[in-house]
């Protein structure tokens, strides 16, 4: 069987103009497993008033992010595909969840070069029903009706992988070196509480307040809480942080449900009011840059700190095409084709 790489992040409108922006936000928001509600009150929800508003609102967003050639998320993915290629012997495609570049087209790419082995690398280093299941269930959907040829095996969670915990800590080390923090945030992007209970294989074990993410549990597989506390600790563990100058929060959120709190925006204001001058913010649950990162923690979190008293406020990049970060993919995806089962 001829083997071959398919990486997948989460997509980009095709420019900021507010039409591709609301033809990218109808996709995104219409997917089931993002907006987790039934097909009619999704339709009447998103249809009927989150694409009359947020499109304008967003492009004037994207605006202030966008690089010459493009979305700074499809450029970079870009970037680590370019590069991830150059170091391994398979064919590597890149394909988006969401937006022009699908996930039917990097699986045609592959099978043109005649590769009949797929793996699956969801770029989401935990797991979420709005980020990596929505990948796994389309992509196979797609294998079953138009490869049903070609065998396909994908990519777990790694947040407490023991090696990507260290290609993270060490660019956090390295971002931080010259600097006088007093604190530094980890913010993930949220989800409504809601998902993390629907993740729960086991429906009795995720109870939000916290308590259940530090037992273990088969349910951590699918928690997404739990996997971002657990990113924190590992890291915090690994730099030798002391408690109270490092805390976890969650950015993003949309709608009126209650989402996985603290926010990182009240963190922020909480931060500056408490008199920290200094401070830094680190967002792991992005692989790539892109509108949440740069937008929303560099630009408007930044802001923020300002307006609370704070001083200086530095956002660390996410991991992007960092060759420690390409050579630890690379090496996932050798482990995967000299069948090595423990790819992670
Ligand atoms: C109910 C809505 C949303 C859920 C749930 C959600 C989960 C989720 N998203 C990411 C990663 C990204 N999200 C991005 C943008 C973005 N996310 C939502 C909504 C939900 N996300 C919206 C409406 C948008 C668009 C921008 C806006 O209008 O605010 C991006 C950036 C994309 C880019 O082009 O740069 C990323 C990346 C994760 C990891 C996640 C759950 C864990
Ligand atoms: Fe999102
Ligand atoms: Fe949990």
């Amino acid at each position: 069987m001829k083997k071959g790489v398919l990486l997948v992040n989460l997509g980009s409108p095709d420019s900021p103009d507010p039409k591709d922006v609301k033809k990218y936000l109808g996709e995104f928001l219409m997917d089931e497993r993002v907006i987790d509600v039934p097909l009619w009150a999704r339709t009447l929800l998103v249809k009927g008033i989150i694409l009359n508003t947020r499109p304008k609102a967003s492009a004037a967003a994207y605006k202030k992010i966008w690089w010459e050639n493009g979305s700074p998320l499809i450029v970079l993915s870009e970037q680590l595909q370019e590069r991830v290629q150059e170091s391994v012997d398979y064919p590597v495609a890149l394909a988006m969840r969401y937006g022009s570049m699908t996930i039917k087209k990097g699986l045609q790419e592959l099978v043109d070069k005649g590769v009949d082995d797929v793996f699956l690398i969801p770029l989401y280093p935990q797991f979420a029903m709005a980020t990596t299941e929505t990948i796994l269930v389309l992509a196979e959907q797609i294998r079953q009706d138009h490869f049903p040829n070609i065998t396909m095996n994908s990519l777990p969670a790694f947040y407490n992988n023991p090696d990507y915990i260290e290609v993270l800590s060490n660019s956090i080390a390295r971002h931080l070196k010259d600097k006088d923090y007093e604190h530094l945030l980890f913010s993930y992007h949220g989800v409504p509480e809601r998902h993390i209970r629907k993740s729960d294989i086991t429906k009795s074990h995720c109870k939000i307040d916290g308590s259940c993410c530090a037992t273990p549990s088969p349910a951590h597989e699918f928690c997404y809480r739990h996997q971002c506390l657990e990113v924190t600790r590992l890291v915090a563990e690994k730099l030798g942080f002391a408690p109270g100058t490092y805390s976890t929060s969650f950015q993003s959120r949309l709608g009126f449900d209650p989402w996985l709190q603290p926010y990182t925006d009240r963190t922020i204001e909480r931060l500056g009011k408490e008199g920290i001058k200094n401070m830094a913010i680190v967002t792991p649950a992005f692989v790539s840059d892109c509108l949440e990162t740069l937008e929303e923690i560099a630009m408007e979190g930044e802001e923020i700190f300002h307006e609370m008293g704070g001083k200086e406020f530095t956002t660390i990049p996410c991991l992007n095409a960092d060759m420690p970060w390409v050579n630890l993919l690379s090496k996932w995806i050798t482990n995967w084709a000299t069948s090595k089962k423990e790819t992670v």
